[in-house]
């Protein structure tokens, strides 16, 4: 069996973060591997507390994994502070880490800051180079390029930007657009739209989350970067299809959709 191993933050409330990632392994039959940055306190309504994780103990658990384990992807998620992205940087060049998932997380969909505003350099000195794939939300886009991202040609000039930043490839995600939620995919040569429907739920906590794990396990299949990220667009669509009404506030997607 192909493994992925996700690093990133635990959410308590079981839709983002480390669980949401696992879940979407496991939905594609991919082996689920972890190295947890942090301990958040989070539900659907908002998020209440943090503890980070000390970053010799994140370096312990993924130097320990890839000693023992061929690790087929990896899926960069929460990271806090400079400290931890320049941990695990470190650590992923030690191990010859490959096909690195990238989501530049910053702020939870409650408002939240998951990443030290003065840490976003660090990601883009360190994580950047590492990664084979980047996956900004709009808001996420617009911090790091410094422009304003309102509809899909913003999305690609933004996506040029980014690749020139050094990202091997970037998919600009669009489910804060006013239209209709289209992803715009570049590799440094050719662009990719990837279109969905709007879907009308309140249930959309771990969106970001679940996408870019269910890219990281398509490339731990084997797949090729356009094949991944479509096959992700997809995914994402119908977990948010059939999100569940869990909690009194932003309820989770469907991870496992496909099977009940
Ligand atoms: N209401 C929606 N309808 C259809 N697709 C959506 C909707 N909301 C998000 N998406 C899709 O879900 C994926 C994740 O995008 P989104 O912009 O929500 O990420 P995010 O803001 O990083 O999520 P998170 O809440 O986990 O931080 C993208 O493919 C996006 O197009
Ligand atoms: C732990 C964690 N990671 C990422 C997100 C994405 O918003 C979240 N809400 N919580």
């Amino acid at each position: 069996m192909k493994t992925a191993l996700t690093i990133a933050g635990s959410d308590s409330g079981g839709g983002a973060g480390i669980q949401a990632d696992l879940k979407t392994f496991a939905a594609f039959q991919v082996f689920g591997l972890s190295a947890i940055t942090a301990i958040t306190a989070q539900n659907t309504m908002g998020v209440f507390a943090v503890q980070e994780v000390k970053p010799e103990i994140i370096a312990a658990q993924i130097d320990c994994l890839f000693e023992d384990m061929d690790i087929d992807a990896v899926k960069i998620g929460m990271v806090s502070d400079t400290e931890i992205i320049k941990t695990i940087s470190a650590a992923l060049k030690r191990n010859n880490a490959g096909n690195v998932v990238l989501d530049p997380v910053m702020i939870s969909k409650s408002g939240y800051k998951l990443l030290k505003p003065e840490a976003i350099e660090e990601l883009i000195r360190s994580l950047f180079p590492l990664a084979g794939v980047l996956t900004p939300n709009l808001v996420e886009a617009e911090e790091i390029t410094g422009q304003k991202i309102k509809n899909p040609d913003d999305m690609q000039t933004a996506a040029e930007k980014i690749h020139a930043m050094g990202v091997k490839a970037v998919v600009i995600k669009g489910g804060h657009l006013k239209s209709s939620p289209v992803d715009v995919f570049y590799d440094g040569s050719s662009f990719l739209s990837l279109r969905g429907e709007f879907i009308n739920s309140k249930n959309t906590h771990g969106t970001g989350c679940t996408f870019s794990s269910a890219i990281a396990a398509c490339l731990a299949q084997g797949k090729s970067l356009p094949e991944a990220v479509t096959e992700a667009k997809e995914y994402i669509t119908g977990a948010i299809q059939n999100s569940l009404d869990i909690g009194k506030g932003v309820g989770p997607t469907h991870h496992f959709y496909k099977f009940y």
